[in-house]
C-alpha cells in the first residue's frame, strides 16, 4: 500500500481557495502554497472508510491515479506536485491550469478552423503518444478533460487532466472496463471486450470531429441511442457541417473511428498523417 505524506491539516501548508470543479471523486479547488505564494490546484479525494461504504473513493483507485501521474512528466499532461493524506482524505496538489476547458473554447467559437484544430490535435497527440509509450491508457479523453494553459493566448498549451480512469498495462495483461462517457467510448468498451490504448484513439477521433463541426458524431437523444450509433458505426460527414472540411481531415477521422481496435491508427501514426504533418 502506497504511503502518502501524512498531514493532519493541509491548511497548515496551503490556503484553500475557490472550488474549480467537483465530481464523484470530491472537489478540485485552487490552493495557495503558504511558503512560496505559488498557486496550485488541489484535488480533494474522500477515501472510503470501509469496503461496504459507497461514499468516497477506494484507496487503491487513488493509489493507481497517483502512480500513473508520477510516471507522466510531459508538457501536455497536468503535473502532480505533491500528495498528502489526512484522516479520510487524500489531496493531490496539481499544476494549476488557468485557460479553461477545450470544451468551453469550442462552445464559444462553435467550431475551429482546421489550422486551429490541427494545432490542438498535435499537442493532444504528443501527450497521448507519451502516455501510450508508457503503456498507460487515459480511458476518459473528452473536451472536458483537455484544458488550456492560458486563456486565448495565441500559443496556448494543451494540458490533459483527470487520470481517475487511467490504467497502466502490465505485459500480457487482459484489461476490461465498462466506464467512460458514452459519446466518446469505442465499441470494445460497450461490448466489454479486452481493452488497449486504442480506446484513447477512438476518443481522439470523436474529439477531432467535434473540433471541426461543433457536433458529436454518435450523439443520440438518449445514452442507449448513442451506444447503438457507436456499435453500428452510425456517423456521417453531413454537408451542413463538413462542406468546407478538407478530405485529409475526414481521412484522419475515418482512420480513428474504426471498429476493430487493432486497425485503428496509433498516436505516433496520427502525428505522421498528412493532415497533421503535411508533406
Ligand atoms: C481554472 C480551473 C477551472 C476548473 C478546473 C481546473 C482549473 C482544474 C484543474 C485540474 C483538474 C483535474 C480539474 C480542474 N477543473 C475542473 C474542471 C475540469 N473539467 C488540474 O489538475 N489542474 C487544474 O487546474
Amino acid at each position: 500500500m502506497a504511503v502518502f505524506n501524512k498531514l493532519d491539516n493541509v491548511e497548515d501548508l496551503y490556503e484553500i481557495g475557490e472550488v474549480l470543479g467537483s465530481g464523484h471523486f470530491g472537489q478540485v479547488r485552487e490552493v495557495r502554497e503558504r511558503a512560496t505564494g505559488a498557486h496550485w490546484a488541489g484535488k480533494f479525494l474522500k477515501i472510503r472508510k470501509c469496503a461496504s461504504s459507497r461514499l468516497g473513493m477506494e484507496r487503491k483507485n487513488v493509489e493507481r491515479e497517483v502512480e500513473v501521474l508520477q510516471a507522466l512528466q510531459h508538457p501536455n499532461i497536468m503535473a502532480l506536485k505533491d500528495v498528502f493524506e489526512s484522516r479520510a482524505e487524500v489531496v493531490l496538489v496539481l499544476e494549476l491550469i488557468s485557460g479553461g476547458e477545450l470544451f468551453d473554447f469550442i462552445a464559444e467559437k462553435e467550431n475551429l478552423t482546421e489550422s486551429e484544430a490541427i494545432e490542438f490535435m498535435k499537442q493532444i497527440l504528443l501527450g497521448v503518444g507519451f502516455m501510450h509509450s508508457k503503456q498507460i491508457g487515459h480511458f476518459d479523453l473528452k473536451p472536458e478533460n483537455i484544458m488550456l494553459s492560458a486563456k486565448m493566448a495565441p500559443n496556448t498549451d494543451i494540458k490533459i487532466i483527470d487520470f481517475g480512469l487511467a490504467h497502466r498495462f502490465q505485459p500480457g495483461e487482459e484489461y476490461k472496463c465498462m466506464s467512460g462517457t458514452p459519446q466518446y467510448i469505442p465499441p470494445e468498451v460497450i461490448n466489454y471486450e479486452p481493452l488497449s490504448t486504442a480506446v484513447d484513439m477512438w476518443s481522439i477521433g470523436v474529439i477531432t470531429y467535434i473540433l471541426l463541426s461543433g457536433m458529436s458524431p454518435f450523439q443520440g437523444d438518449t445514452d442507449e441511442e448513442t451506444l447503438r450509433n457507436i456499435i453500428a458505426l452510425n456517423y456521417k460527414f453531413d454537408d451542413h457541417h463538413f462542406s468546407m472540411t478538407s478530405a485529409m481531415a475526414k481521412d484522419f477521422i475515418q482512420k480513428l473511428l474504426v471498429k476493430d481496435q487493432n486497425e485503428r491508427i496509433t498516436a505516433q501514426e496520427c502525428l505522421q498523417h498528412p493532415w497533421i504533418k503535411p508533406l
